[in-house]
């Protein structure tokens, strides 16, 4: 037992506290009144995982490697209803420290694949952000593998570059990047070589000197070598007694199948506790922030179903092409590489039954659902597009089959438009509108609510014969510039009755001082605490696939011909005629917010 009472070099009392499948938790006094800040909370639930011990500690084995995924994790709801694990019956004592750090754990975290674009510019920027904000813990080391030849000093080199301090805590940033740096190593191989993770490995455990590993395996690599790292991973490079999880970026497969193979293959050497499945939208804020709104506060829940809402929009543009990523692009497409993912998350967490907790697997279960619930799409339900090369004054933007890597005549969607629905009794005939594009005239993702129109409204003369203009919109800015806001009808202070349409608005920065942290720092965060609510589970993914794989095959038999739109516009015409069909028109199209 003593083994597990590594931390608590803050105190020399620990509370023990019983919970409820019979097992004991072991808390140091300051961690049960710490402050619910952002890294506080995450640090009650750390401590939670790392000094509950359940009922019977027992050690599962794959492949002949521990998994010592802390399993526990499932006897003791995490982050944030610690208290709720609690068993109140259960009096609180205070024990004396039995024995000081034994076996203290140490962390690794291996970004496979670090030469690569994604490492540079989200990963490690992200673990840097974790360490200014003391999120990580005390022992941890940062491993870079990929095949360019480097030594520790380039991969620091390199990473150095990318590294920024918050805005708002820039105290002691240049120092804070050079204790990063001194614990950010790298070892060069092949990903299928087994001898070269048993290289990896060496290096680890020199780092870990002895202390409890856990490690943490970023696999930032293409997908088609996925399987042969998370072999060698599993074969060589695991940890002995600590935990081991590997996060996986997308693409998870092209469809159905390859998805389903993906997961077996996976399941051969990882247990589905240990695969994170990342999708970085569910690590935005607003997206976040989605259930919070939702689910704390009366005035929305009562309206969220066909009884109040018209339709919803799900939008994401970028006013950028695909350029230097083309090669990837054209195999996937916008519908692959948006809808299917981040667009249709954030449909489920919107559209999901209230679930029984905050529980990752609550949550999951929930979500898994609605996607069982939902209508695989049809080519009618769907516009395509492509952006082709345009001129602005002297400036000219190239169309997406002029990139080299891409074919000549490559009918991949650059952008897209679909209608979805879901067969409950909750959301019966609504439409949920996806739109999503790439060298489009702007840059955002938000989520659009149009409510019904209010019947027999007194004031409706005053709104003409379009009455749309007049409906309540509620707006979810997920990016840029944060914001929440509904459109409501509003008189025009004065002694006539003159009616405006203006917005009861939260805006992030006015509201909040602090800078949002990025995605990747959330879902890093999550994974090192082993809390698994944000990351995708097999079976959503297993039904996310099969809504768009019959629509995938087709259009790619018929190679239907995308609608060509200029880089920089609004995107196809198509588009509006899908929103018409369904008496919908795009919400960020409509004049106020174009
Ligand atoms: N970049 C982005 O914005 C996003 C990327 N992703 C996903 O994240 C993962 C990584 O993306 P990204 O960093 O852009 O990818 P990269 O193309 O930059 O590849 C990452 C690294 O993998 C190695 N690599 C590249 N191609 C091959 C190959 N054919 N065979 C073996 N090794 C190869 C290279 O390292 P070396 O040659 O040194 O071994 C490269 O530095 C991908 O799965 C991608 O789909 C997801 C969301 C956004
Ligand atoms: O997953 C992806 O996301 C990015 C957009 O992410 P964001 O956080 O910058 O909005 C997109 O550019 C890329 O094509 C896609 O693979």
């Amino acid at each position: 037992m003593a083994k597990h009472l590594s931390l608590s070099a803050c105190s020399s009392f620990l509370a023990a506290v019983k919970i409820k499948d019979g097992g004991t938790c072991f808390l140091p006094p300051s961690s049960i009144i710490m402050p619910p800040k952002l890294c506080s909370s995450k640090w009650v639930s750390h401590i939670l995982s790392r000094f509950c011990l359940p009922k019977c500690s027992h050690s599962e084995f794959s492949n002949g490697h521990p998994l010592n995924d802390v399993s526990l994790q499932n006897d003791v709801a995490v982050n944030p209803i610690v208290a709720k694990s609690i068993d109140p019956s259960a009096d609180l004592q205070l024990l004396p420290l039995l024995e000081s750090v034994k076996e203290e754990p140490t962390l690794s975290i291996i970004v496979v694949g670090a030469s690569g674009d994604l490492a540079k510019k989200k990963i490690f920027p992200a673990l840097f952000a974790l360490f200014y904000e003391n999120c990580l813990p005390e022992n941890f080391t940062v491993f870079g593998f990929s095949r360019t030849e480097m030594n520790d000093e380039e991969l620091r080199t390199m990473i150095s570059k990318t590294l920024t301090c918050r805005i708002d805590q820039r105290e002691n940033c240049g120092e804070k990047m050079d204790h990063f740096l001194q614990r950010c190593f790298y070892h060069s191989g092949q990903y299928n070589s087994e001898d070269d993770f048993s290289g990896l490995d060496c290096k680890l455990k020199e780092k870990e000197a002895g202390r409890l590993p856990n490690r943490l395996f970023y696999l930032s690599i293409p997908p088609n070598i996925f399987v042969d790292v998370v072999r060698c991973v599993s074969h060589r490079a695991s940890s002995a007694s600590g935990w081991t999880r590997v996060i996986v970026e997308k693409p998870f497969g092209r469809d159905s199948d390859s998805s389903r193979e993906l997961t077996r293959s996976f399941k051969q050497y990882l247990s589905e506790d240990q695969i994170f499945r990342i999708d970085h939208y569910l690590g935005k804020e607003l997206v976040e922030n989605l259930s919070v709104l939702r689910f704390s506060n009366l005035v929305f829940e009562p309206l969220w179903s066909r009884n109040y809402i018209r339709n919803v929009q799900l939008i994401f543009s970028e006013d950028f092409g695909t350029e230097g990523r083309g090669g990837y692009f054209d195999n996937y497409g916008i519908i692959r590489d948006i809808m299917q993912n981040h667009l249709l998350q954030i449909l489920a967490l919107f559209a999901m039954e209230t679930p029984v907790s905050l529980d990752a697997e609550d949550i999951r279960n929930e979500k898994v659902k609605v996607l069982r619930s939902m209508k695989p799409l049809k080519l009618q339900d769907v516009v395509v597009g492509q952006y082709k090369g345009h001129s602005k004054g002297n400036k000219s933007y190239s169309g997406y089959t002029d990139d080299p890597t891409v074919p000549n005549n490559s009918v991949t969607p650059t952008f897209a438009a679909a209608a979805l629905f879901i067969d409950n009794a909750r959301w019966d005939g609504v439409p949920f509108l996806m739109k999503a594009g790439k060298a489009l005239h702007t840059k955002r993702a938000e989520i659009r609510v149009q409510f019904r129109h209010v019947p027999g409204n007194l004031y409706k003369k005053t709104f003409g014969t379009d009455l749309d203009k007049a409906t309540n919109e509620l707006v979810l800015r997920v990016q840029p510039d944060e914001a929440i806001y509904l459109k409501i009808n509003n008189k025009v202070p004065g002694l006539g009755m003159r009616l405006d349409r203006t917005d009861l608005n939260l805006c992030y920065s006015t509201r909040y001082r602090g800078e949002i942290p990025d995605a990747y720092e959330r879902l890093l965060l999550d994974a090192i605490e082993g809390e698994r609510r944000l990351f995708i589970r097999s079976d959503e993914l297993d039904a996310a696939w099969s809504l768009f794989t019959p629509l995938l095959k087709e259009l790619e038999e018929k190679k239907v011909a995308p609608e060509l739109y200029p880089y920089g516009s609004r995107g196809p015409v198509g588009a509006h005629y899908l929103a018409a069909k369904h008496n919908v028109r795009w919400g960020d199209l409509s004049g106020e917010d174009s």
